[in-house]
C-alpha cells in the first residue's frame, strides 16, 4: 500500500491556559483525553498513519508550546511543514485574536504551500462561547484554510480535521514539492 508522509504543526496560544493543542493530537493518536494534561515545554513530537481511500497517510506531528516563551521556536515546526493546524478555544475571543497572527506569522515565514487547518477547540463548552462559528467560518473562507469546531474531551471532528488536511489538494501538491526538492537534493 502506497504511503504519503506529512509533517503537521499544531499552534495556537492563550494568555493562560491552554487552547487544547496537545489535547487534540493526544484524541488524535491515542484516543484519550485528559482533564489534567500538563503544559507543553517546548514541542513534542507524535507520528499517526491514517488509511484514506486506498493511501495510507502517515502523520509526523509537532505539537508546540503555547506559552509565550516558547513563541521563537516554533519556526522549527512549521518550516518544511506540509500542514498547520491552527488551534484557537471557542470560549476565549483572545484566543481567535492570537490565532490571526499565527496566519500572518505563516503567510510571512511559512512554507509557501502549507495548508493551514483552523481548530475552534472546546465545542462542548458553546453555552459559554466567544466566538461565533460564522465569524471562523467567514475569516477561513477569506484566508482559504479549512475550519472545523473540534472538542477534544468529547472526541468531536478530531479525525474530520486530519482527513481534512489530506483531502486538501494544496497539501498534496505541497507534499509533491517537498519531495521534488528531496530529490533534487540526492
Ligand atoms: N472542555 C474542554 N476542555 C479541553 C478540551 N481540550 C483541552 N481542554 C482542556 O484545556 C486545558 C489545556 O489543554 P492542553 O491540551 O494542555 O492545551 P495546549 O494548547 O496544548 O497547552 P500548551 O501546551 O500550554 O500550549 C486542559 O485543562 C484540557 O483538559 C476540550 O475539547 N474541551
Amino acid at each position: 500500500q502506497k504511503q504519503k508522509t506529512k509533517k503537521c504543526c499544531i499552534l495556537g496560544k492563550l494568555f493562560d491556559t491552554g487552547v487544547g493543542k496537545s489535547s487534540i493530537v493526544c484524541r488524535f493518536v491515542q484516543d484519550h483525553f485528559d482533564h489534567n494534561i500538563s503544559p507543553t515545554i517546548g514541542a513534542s513530537f507524535m507520528t499517526k498513519t491514517v488509511p484514506c481511500g486506498n493511501e495510507l497517510h502517515k502523520f509526523l506531528i509537532w505539537d508546540t508550546a503555547g506559552q509565550e516563551r516558547f513563541h521563537s521556536l516554533a519556526p522549527m515546526y512549521y518550516r518544511g511543514s506540509a500542514a498547520a493546524v491552527i488551534v484557537y478555544d471557542i470560549t476565549k475571543q483572545d484566543s481567535f485574536h492570537t490565532l490571526k497572527k499565527w496566519v500572518k506569522e505563516l503567510k510571512e515565514h511559512g512554507p509557501e504551500n502549507i495548508v493551514m487547518a483552523i481548530a475552534g477547540n472546546k465545542c462542548d463548552l458553546s453555552d459559554i462561547r466567544e466566538v461565533p462559528m460564522k465569524d471562523a467560518k467567514e475569516y477561513a473562507e477569506s484566508i482559504g484554510a479549512i475550519v472545523v469546531e473540534t472538542s477534544a474531551k468529547n472526541a468531536v471532528n478530531i479525525e474530520e480535521l486530519f482527513q481534512g488536511i489530506i483531502s486538501d489538494q494544496a497539501c498534496c501538491r505541497g507534499h509533491t514539492f517537498d519531495l521534488i526538492i528531496k530529490l533534487l537534493k540526492t
